[in-house]
């Protein structure tokens, strides 16, 4: 049975997705699946949204949003957390049974590997190697799992392969993860989808997996970082030859190879490009159902005492309190965010000191919760907070799908050689300005700075591994202005941002970092010391913006001066 072609040439990789297609018992003309599609206005195929441009703000000079329009029926009717969760699993049932009559979108998928054929021969079914997206309802690249399984009357199985250290992720974030694929596992197994988590990286244990279970066919998701990369290139080679790699961008509203084949300039540039694919990609999903295939009733669990000890990390980073890891405690942070903070969102996004963000970037980062699942459900609210509504959208979709662009198409997107000429330029002729004070690591790390804001900032970041993305911005920036170099301060925000930060790691993460030190996404302003033509912040307009004195209360910064 052929699944599809290879990625190299882009004629074999569409006709074999169109075979694959035709394949699939779908209820509509088979030849002409996608327009068919497109023209029946029922259930799965209904946009649940449709845009157009208004005016906002983001983080950048440029001031449009993304404008959702729900369905006609937007107010929430759900008055407790349990109604939340009836009330999303009701969506996925209006959007479709089961993945088997849902008109996948095939552009999402793309086949890596050069083998095409699943051998049904293979007992032991499909495997989604899961990775960037550690959830189980909501995920794409796992509904295309159970498609083909489905299809081909198969057992499902999902691996998660564990490494030991990862980049400078700390126990808290591993306990973070973890703690998610526990939930995970047990989702699974509700279902009768086998769950594994390998010890080892996937490039010495998925290609064994497969062998020794006589997998058919693997369905990875999508990061578009360096080493989740390598990742894949290394299993795309490491697999039997005969075994399909193919690959779905669970994490992107739209799939990044759709929206754009290079590197975006800014929010202005993409925006568009989105926002004219989400009435094709913003739309509710399908459940995941009880897998008919195979059965993990009396199969072993893992053992998370084994995976625990196995790990290599910085244990000296503990768990924090607030964000509890895993899938429900998401829904939990979305539905807090929907009934009480998303009225605040418009006006007090910049305040510190106002509970007015979603703080969903934790579980987004690990892939627990969906971005396209939060946006639904926030989209709802439309009615009541059209600004707020709109402004969330607008940095869960065009600002985050944008740090993906940065991260994929630019391989630089950690150090200066991926700025713009204009922004290293300036940087350069800059170079060397006195900075005073100049602040090593460790004195950063310790909130050792004569600014007590900043150091407050860092305190944060330290106990509750999280920052405002308002003094976010300002942290990076002053890290800037107080070490020697741009790329030892580009160095120090990346390393602490993501040895703290619960939702480091992240695409958004290194954008954050280049668009605060190196003007990514940004645009030139007026010339200055040391940070010649970047955008400049500073304490006084950190004053105008919010209450400085009751936020260093808050959390203990002080003020300390440079010993020298
Ligand atoms: C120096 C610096 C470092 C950063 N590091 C990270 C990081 O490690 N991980 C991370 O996810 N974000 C990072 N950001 C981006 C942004 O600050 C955070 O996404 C946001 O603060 C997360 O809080 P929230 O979930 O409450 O966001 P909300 O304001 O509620 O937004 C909802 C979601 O939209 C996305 N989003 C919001 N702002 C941005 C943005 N500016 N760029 C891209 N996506 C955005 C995030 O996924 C976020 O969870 C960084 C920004 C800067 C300036």
């Amino acid at each position: 049975m052929q699944i599809g072609g290879s990625l190299r040439s882009p004629f074999s990789f569409l006709g074999g997705f169109r075979i694959t297609f035709q394949l699939l018992p779908m209820k509509r003309n088979k030849s002409n699946a996608a327009s068919s599609a497109k023209k029946r206005p029922k259930n799965n195929e209904r946009s649940s949204s449709s845009t157009s441009k208004s005016s906002g703000s983001g983080s950048g000079s440029d001031e449009e949003t993304v404008t959702i329009t729900p369905e006609k029926k937007t107010k929430p009717n759900y008055n407790s957390f349990d109604q939340f969760l009836s009330h999303i699993q009701e969506q996925r049932l209006k959007a479709a049974p089961n993945i088997h009559e849902f008109a996948f979108r095939k552009k999402r998928v793309r086949v890596l590997s050069s083998a095409s054929d699943v051998n049904e021969q293979y007992k032991g079914g499909v495997v989604y190697w899961m990775s960037r997206d550690a959830r189980v309802q909501d995920n794409w690249a796992l509904l295309f799992a159970q498609r083909l399984a489905l299809k081909l009357e198969l057992p499902l199985t999902v691996v998660y392969c564990l490494v030991p250290k990862f980049l400078n992720a700390t126990l808290r974030h591993y306990k973070f993860m973890l703690g998610g694929l526990q939930e995970v596992e047990r989702q699974c197994r509700e279902l009768n989808i086998s769950f594994k988590l390998l010890l080892g990286p996937a490039v010495e244990r998925l290609p064994q997996f497969v062998n020794d279970e006589q997998i058919g066919a693997v369905i990875c998701d999508f990061a578009p970082l360096r080493l989740p990369r390598q990742w894949v290139e290394d299993v795309v080679k490491a697999l039997p030859a005969n075994v399909p790699l193919t690959q779905v961008d669970a994490h992107n509203v739209v799939p990044l190879w759709v929206t754009s084949e290079k590197q975006e300039y800014a929010a202005r540039t993409i925006r568009n490009k989105i926002n004219s694919k989400l009435s094709e990609y913003l739309t509710e999903f399908p459940p995941l159902i009880k897998h008919a295939h195979g059965n993990v009733k009396g199969s072993h669990g893992v053992d998370w005492t084994a995976a625990h000890k196995m790990l290599s990390c910085d244990m000296s980073v503990d768990a924090v309190e607030w964000a509890q890891p895993g899938y429900t405690s998401a829904c939990k942070q979305l539905y807090d965010f929907c009934t009480r903070r998303l009225r605040l969102f418009y006006d007090k996004r910049n305040d510190p000191m106002a509970d007015a963000l979603s703080g969903l970037s934790p579980w987004l980062h690990f892939g627990q919760i969906s971005a396209q699942r939060c946006v639904l459900e926030v989209s709802r609210y439309k009615t009541l907070f059209k600004a707020s509504a709109e402004a969330f959208c607008e940095e869960a979709i065009v600002r985050r799908e944008l740090a993906d662009n940065f991260c994929y198409y630019n391989e630089h997107y950690d150090n200066l050689k991926g700025l713009h000429s204009w922004a290293y330029e300036t940087l350069q002729t800059h170079r060397k300005d006195k900075r005073s004070p100049c602040y090593t690591l460790e004195e950063l790390e310790q909130s050792r700075t004569y600014d007590d804001l900043w150091n407050s900032a860092q305190l944060q970041l330290v106990k509750e591994g999280k920052m405002h993305g308002f003094l976010r911005m300002y942290w990076a920036k002053k890290i800037l202005e107080w070490t020697e170099t741009p790329e030892q301060a580009l160095e120090y925000s990346i390393l602490l941002n993501d040895k703290y930060s619960l939702d480091g790691r992240d695409p958004n993460g290194y954008v954050g970092c280049m668009w605060s030190i190196g003007g990514i996404h940004d645009q030139g302003w007026k010339e200055r010391a040391i940070f010649g033509k970047i955008r400049y912040m500073n304490y006084q307009g950190c004053k105008r913006k919010f209450d400085v004195n009751a936020f260093v209360m808050r959390y203990g910064g002080k003020v300390h001066k440079k010993e020298n």
